[in-house]
């Protein structure tokens, strides 16, 4: 009961629980503000991977806007010039060229070496072996001229802001200009044969390209070098009638070019272009790179990401992917930041930073909470001590005076509330003072804290016992009769007798002691201070009686 009350007290008032709670809190807030600063660290080196990247794709889309401009631009003289054919000496000379070889199997007219591309063109034999292709008489000199606008035109062009590798028109009459032209007889063929023969120029058929847009082409093979083309093409129409096709070759290799100029100034990561099939196709990387670069479940999360979005960024196994489609090539362009560039980078070093940190201030904390934990110790220690030998006598080690009448009335008070007897027992060793005389007074001490132990060693679970005076005890027993509490005192009085003392070297002695006992039944009474007396009266009895006795009647 006495136990359970301190037990209650010391829940709440317990320092080192106390210290225990701040410095978990403290560690905690640490934490949580370490771990936000890296969040948002790693929100501010993603969102620059994106800025990045989206520079590159702003760079990129503005040159080939540039280019798909000017593709525009020279259908739109060549449809101007069906519409409005010029028939000059040149025009007429051009057309006449044509008459006299179109049954050569390559042929090249060039009408004004300073001032237009050469045409270059194949037979009618050759134009006869595809349904694709078709030298109408009847839109041809039309077509001649447009086409002769179209090289002038080609040959002013400022190639030095162009991305593009060549411009070209190729007719389905079996003729091309090309601003970069065939160097010999062998090419002029076979380049006319290539471009007829690749799937965009079909693929601007009526049938297929309905809405006779631009349409982007690439034949990306990777065992091949870095000699392949992007095309970006437009069909050329008039009147309802497909007259051929212009378009813009932009090599692998210049791309790759483009993109590892957009990429430099320190920028960390890959920036690589991918075709709407999600074939890579340039890099900013010195070599494309070996392999896959994404497993295919990492594929479908990329997919499934940029279905609705247009740009984004998505975190893989020990890299961050940010995507930004462009709006002038159906691609996408993909930068690939490892984790690893992330962190030897300046975000990464500001994180590492950070992350020491806390370390040093976790450390710091950890040094601090030992050292204030075993000051709490040493504090709780001697406050226990202090407060034990403010309760217990420590010759003894039952209950000083003032602590046991405390106790032995809020033990009486509990009987009586509880409706149990309550029993008293006074005790006094006999002739102790002649102990001290003989023996010396450290041979008295001996003889007190050898009774001390017979009287703990004698208690029940509630029972307490005290020390009250020099030589004399006191005990009392919560629910024992005045029949019951005589016979403890009857057991203590036999083992003090029986005890065979060592006063000094070589010396025992046997001592006795005279009890007197009083109980609640008695008169009802649950005065301890009280019933204490009365049992002292006995006690006096006893004494008188010859001592080395136990007297529970007046
Ligand atoms: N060694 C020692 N002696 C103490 C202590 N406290 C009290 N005494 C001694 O105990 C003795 C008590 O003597 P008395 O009151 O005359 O009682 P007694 O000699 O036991 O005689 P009866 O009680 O009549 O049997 C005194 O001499 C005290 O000095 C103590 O802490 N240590």
């Amino acid at each position: 009961m006495l136990a359970d009350r301190s037990q209650r007290k010391s829940f709440f008032k317990n320092p080192r629980r106390v210290v225990n709670i701040c410095f978990t809190f403290v560690f905690i807030c640490s934490t949580l503000l370490t771990w936000r600063e890296m969040a948002v660290l790693e929100d501010a080196w993603i969102s620059n991977q994106r800025n990045s990247l989206d520079n590159v794709a702003t760079a990129l889309d503005r040159q080939l806007q540039h280019s798909v401009d000017n593709l525009l631009f020279y259908r739109n003289i060549m449809s101007y010039a069906l519409r409005y054919p010029i028939s000059t000496d040149k025009s007429r000379q051009a057309m006449a060229d044509f008459e006299r070889q179109r049954t050569h199997e390559h042929w090249q007219i060039k009408l004004d070496v300073n001032r237009s591309m050469p045409l270059n063109g194949v037979s009618d034999e050759f134009v006869g072996t595809s349904g694709l292709l078709l030298r109408d008489a009847d839109y041809l000199h039309g077509e001649l001229s447009g086409a002769l606008e179209f090289s002038y035109i080609l040959q002013l062009s400022d190639n030095s802001r162009d991305l593009q590798h060549r411009t070209y028109y190729v007719s389905r009459a079996g003729f091309y200009i090309s601003s970069r032209p065939p160097r010999n007889d062998e090419q002029l063929v076979s380049r006319y044969y290539r471009q007829v023969a690749r799937p965009y120029f079909a693929q601007h058929s009526e049938r297929y390209n309905k809405g006779r847009g631009l349409i982007w082409d690439h034949t990306w093979d990777p065992t091949r070098g870095g000699d392949q083309v992007i095309t970006a093409s437009v069909p050329l129409d008039y009147e309802h009638r497909w007259y051929g096709v212009l378009a813009m070759d932009f090599t692998i290799d210049s791309m790759h070019q483009f993109l590892q100029r957009a990429l430099q100034d320190g920028n960390e990561g890959v920036v690589l272009l991918y075709d709407r099939k999600f074939n890579a196709i340039a890099t900013s990387a010195d070599a494309m790179p070996e392999g896959k670069m994404f497993t295919p479940t990492q594929l479908a999360q990329l997919a499934r990401a940029m279905e609705s979005k247009n740009e984004g960024e998505i975190r893989m196994a020990h890299s961050v992917v940010t995507w930004d489609k462009l709006n002038n090539f159906d691609g996408v362009l993909v930068k690939i930041h490892s984790l690893d560039e992330g962190i030897r980078g300046e975000f990464g070093r500001i994180s590492v930073v950070l992350g020491l940190l806390w370390v040093l201030f976790s450390a710091m904390l950890g040094g601090s909470w030992l050292l204030i934990h075993r000051l709490v110790k040493n504090m709780m220690n001697l406050q226990s001590t202090l407060s034990w030998r403010a309760n217990y006598d420590t010759l003894t080690r039952l209950y000083n005076r003032g602590a046991f009448f405390d106790q032995a009335q809020y033990l009486a008070d509990y009987c009586r509330q509880s409706g149990q007897s309550f029993a008293v027992i006074q005790l006094d060793l006999d002739h102790f003072k002649s102990i001290n005389d003989r023996f010396g007074h450290d041979s008295g001490d001996r003889v007190l804290a050898s009774a001390g132990a017979i009287l703990s060693a004698s208690l029940r679970g509630d029972d307490i016992a005290g020390r009250i005076g020099g030589e004399e005890f006191c005990v009392v027993l919560p629910g024992s009769s005045l029949s019951q509490a005589s016979a403890v005192a009857e057991r203590i009085r036999e083992r003090i007798n029986g005890k065979e003392i060592l006063v000094r070297s070589g010396q025992t002695l046997h001592i006795s002691a005279s009890f007197g006992v009083s109980c609640s039944q008695e008169h009802g009474d649950y005065d301890f201070e009280h019933l204490q007396s009365i049992a002292d009266g006995r006690l006096y009895k006893a004494k008188e009686g010859g001592r080395n006795r136990v007297c529970d009647s007046d």
